[in-house]
């Protein structure tokens, strides 16, 4: 039996992560598989019950898992704590390192029924699948931070920009290996006219690229890759890019799919896989069985695919999401006229249904 650690968090956590358990019961129990689901304290919440964002406990049950499902974690509640307690960086970010995730995968994806969701016109979008790679595990977000006092009464705070060559290979490597199963096109995402953590990654890039003769790559900056990806996103196929500019990527991709409430993740590079949608806890929606849970379910689908090595059984996942969609079915934040809006827990049994009705 799969043990499946489930970590729903803070905000709409609990409620889209319920969503994605029954979809995983429902193909589990198509397809003959039981899976355990051992349940867990993350986050604010954790905070709240035992005075630790990440308990030891909630990292046992991580470490003796196939896989982890995590729902989002932080809110207001939380904001005035110290940075090292704080859900964002004292649960998931740790969660992250100390997992060794440094490949997180976030795929854009538009669903043929919501290339008219996007606030692109649908000529632009549709048919759109791009991966966003993001490095999960360096950079800004784990450098150095901190603030000094200063002789004339003010502050001096810094933030550091750390990469290794072994940090840089590995994404990179991730990259064109993944590229290889898709359309054979890289790029290289970075600021390289004027960072030199930008200036070596793509060094790095090219010597790895040499590797991979079959693979195309190109480099791009980040200001320009943002503009590009409302301008023409076609152009993209494996997207690779630091941890600070792969999160603020993402977000913005996110809504080619029609919302950020449809982007899934899956953060890989040790035993132990994490699976979560790329948007947060929506304080504002949180208790209103309103959000979106797709982005979860489809996360609990790469779980399928990448930790359990159940292909068919994420296929499914997504088909049922497909005809869901199809069928007009649509959440507030995809809603337009003429479709039927439906809350976060009817639509999750829409989807059930239809894993139940496929064959
Ligand atoms: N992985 C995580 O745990 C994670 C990710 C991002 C933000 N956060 C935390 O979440 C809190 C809120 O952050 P934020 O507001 O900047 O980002 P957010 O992703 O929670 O929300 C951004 C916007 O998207 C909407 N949205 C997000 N998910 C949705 C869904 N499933 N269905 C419908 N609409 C959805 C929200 O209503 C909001 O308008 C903060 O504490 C932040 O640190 C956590
Ligand atoms: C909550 C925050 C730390 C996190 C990140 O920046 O990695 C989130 O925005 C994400 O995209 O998963
Ligand atoms: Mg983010």
């Amino acid at each position: 039996m799969s043990k499946i650690a489930v970590l729903p968090g803070d905000g709409i956590g609990p409620e889209i992560i319920d969503q994605a358990v029954r979809v995983l019961e429902a193909v589990g129990q198509r397809f003959g598989h039981k899976y355990e689901f051992a349940w867990g304290l993350v986050g604010g919440a954790a905070y709240d019950a035992t005075g630790v964002p990440l308990p030891e406990e909630t990292l046992e049950l991580c470490f003796n898992s196939e896989a982890i499902l995590f729902g989002a974690v932080g809110g207001p509640k939380w904001d005035g704590l110290p940075l090292h307690l704080r859900p964002e960086l004292g649960a998931l970010l740790a969660l992250r390192k100390k997992l060794g995730l440094y490949a997180n995968l976030r795929p854009v994806k538009v669903f043929p029924s919501l290339a008219n969701a996007s606030t692109l016109k649908p000529e632009v979008v549709a048919g759109l699948d791009l991966l966003v790679l993001r490095e999960l595990t360096g950079g800004l977000y784990f450098g150095k931070k901190y603030r000094e006092a200063l002789p004339d009464g003010g502050t001096r705070v810094v933030d550091t920009l750390e990469y290794t060559t072994p940090e840089i290979e590995r994404i990179l490597r991730k990259a064109f290996d993944l590229a290889r199963l898709r359309r054979g096109r890289v790029t290289s995402v970075d600021k390289a006219n004027v960072l030199e953590s930008s200036r070596y990654w793509r060094e790095v890039a090219v010597a790895i690229g040499r590797e991979y003769p079959d693979v195309e790559l190109n480099h791009m900056y980040v200001d320009n890759c943002a503009m590009q990806l409302v301008k023409n996103p076609g152009q993209f196929d494996v997207l690779v890019t630091e941890n600070m500019f792969g999160d603020i990527l993402s977000d913005q991709a996110s809504v080619l799919g029609g919302s950020l409430g449809m982007l899934a993740s899956a953060s890989l590079g040790g035993k132990i896989g994490l699976y979560e949608p790329a948007h947060g806890t929506a304080p504002e929606l949180a208790g209103l069985n309103c959000a979106n849970p797709i982005a979860a379910i489809l996360s609990a689908a790469m779980l399928l695919r990448f930790s359990l090595e159940q292909g068919r059984e994420a296929d499914c996942i997504e088909q049922a999401v497909t005809d869901v969609l199809d069928m007009g079915y649509r959440t507030a934040d995809l809603m337009e006229k003429g479709k039927q809006l439906v809350n976060t827990d009817e639509i999750g049994s829409r989807i059930i249904e239809q894993i139940g009705r496929e064959t």
